[in-house]
């Protein structure tokens, strides 16, 4: 395909982002700042959440998203509730049930209430909040840590380097206490000079890719190309694509992975065409309790999402007429037998089985601790550092 489809590349960003999350107390009280991703990429501005219903509405309307960073929000959110003085088993309840699909969003806050009921009474709060920068901190560390797995696989499928990648809605630092989870790797692979082009899905209705990954992409001077999800068939037809890499927001006990809806048409694309399928996602999302993707709840959003696209991100005019229905689940669900391999912090597992997601899960446990249930157990090839 044509180079002058591709945005050149241009050195690393010129300035730092603002902290995607952080924790603040000043006299007035605890607060979770975020930045606002629904202004993104017009403007940088921060929302600062003095309460849980705050922070619950900001899950709710994507101000922050991402598996990985909802389940750091979440363990805040009851740092936050136990800071502030609120029913924190009430607040607990109302961050996990923000939104149902990402199964990080309630292992954060199962996380923090852990760590709450078995302080003190007089250090709960602290020991919430301490659960909850750990969680920040060991997030950042798996995010490193898939980048790295991540680049071995691809230098492994293509030996020859100069990698053409597809990616869809937006895994970097947006999503994550690191620099996230697939788009780090395509990020590795742009610093030791691998990656060819990043292939770019806006991904509707909520442009994450044309908002958030573009936005990614332009700060660290990757070369990078946006499509609309519905070229990426034509892409693949061209011979332009070498490997998918997407995250997952769920990825259930039979290796079955939810992610942002249209991965599951790239993926039967990609085995159609013979070309890797590569999902990066750290081991807190994998949910032993979910058996299987017909278990995985689908999160469906709102009409209006499709009919006035740009309305929902901020502005802009209608696409459809009055009273027009839409079908919007935010996710599907991928198959593992289209799924190449899947990168975590505890290594590479392809093929995807029931077994290798196990002992995957329990390789995660033993970093993390405690994570709740799952044996440890073999089948699949795990490979890479534990
Ligand atoms: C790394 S999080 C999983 C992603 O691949 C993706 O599905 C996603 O960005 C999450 O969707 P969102 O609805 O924006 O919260």
């Amino acid at each position: 395909m044509a180079d002058q489809y591709a945005h050149e590349a241009s050195g690393e960003g010129s300035r730092p982002m603002l902290p995607v999350l952080r924790w603040e107390e000043p006299p007035e009280g605890a607060v979770v700042v975020l930045l606002d991703q629904t202004r993104l990429p017009a403007e940088e501005v921060e929302l600062v959440c003095t309460d849980v219903p705050a922070l619950v509405a900001a899950i709710q309307s994507l101000a922050v998203r991402g598996a990985p960073l909802l389940g750091i929000a979440g363990a805040y959110g009851v740092a936050l509730a136990a800071a502030r003085g609120y029913d924190v088993e009430e607040a607990a309840g109302l961050l996990e049930r923000a939104r149902p699909t990402a199964v990080n969003l309630g292992y954060g806050v199962r996380r923090a209430m852990a760590a709450y009921r078995a302080a003190g009474p007089a250090e709960r709060g602290s020991a919430a909040l301490m659960a909850a920068k750990e969680l920040h901190r060991q997030d950042a560390e798996a995010s490193a840590r898939m980048a790295g797995h991540g680049l071995a696989l691809l230098d492994e499928l293509m030996p020859g380097g100069g990698h053409r990648i597809l990616t869809h809605c937006n895994t970097g630092a947006l999503v994550s206490g690191g620099e996230g989870t697939a788009f780090a790797v395509a990020l590795g692979a742009h610093r030791v000079g691998r990656l060819r082009r990043l292939w770019v899905d806006e991904t509707r209705p909520l442009f994450q890719g044309a908002r958030l990954t573009a936005y990614e992409a332009a700060r660290h001077g990757l070369p990078y190309t946006l499509l609309t999800d519905n070229a990426a068939g034509s892409l693949f037809a061209a011979g332009e694509v070498d490997a998918v890499l997407i995250g997952a927001d769920r990825i259930a006990a039979d290796g079955s992975v939810a992610n942002k809806v249209g991965s599951y048409p790239l993926a039967v694309l990609a085995k159609y065409h013979g070309v890797p399928f590569v999902v990066v996602a750290p081991t807190t999302t994998i949910d032993p309790g979910t058996p299987d993707g017909a278990s995985i709840v689908v999160e469906q959003r709102s009409a209006d999402e499709v009919t006035d696209p740009a309305g929902a991100v901020g502005g802009g005019r209608r696409t459809a007429p009055p009273g027009a229905r839409a079908y919007n689940p935010a996710f599907d669900v991928t198959p593992p037998a289209l799924v190449t391999a899947i990168v975590t912090e505890e290594g590479v597992l392809s093929p995807v089985t029931r077994e290798g997601v196990d002992g995957l899960l329990a390789r995660g446990r033993r970093t993390a601790g405690g994570r709740g249930a799952g044996t440890s157990g073999s089948g699949g090839s795990v490979t890479g550092s534990v």
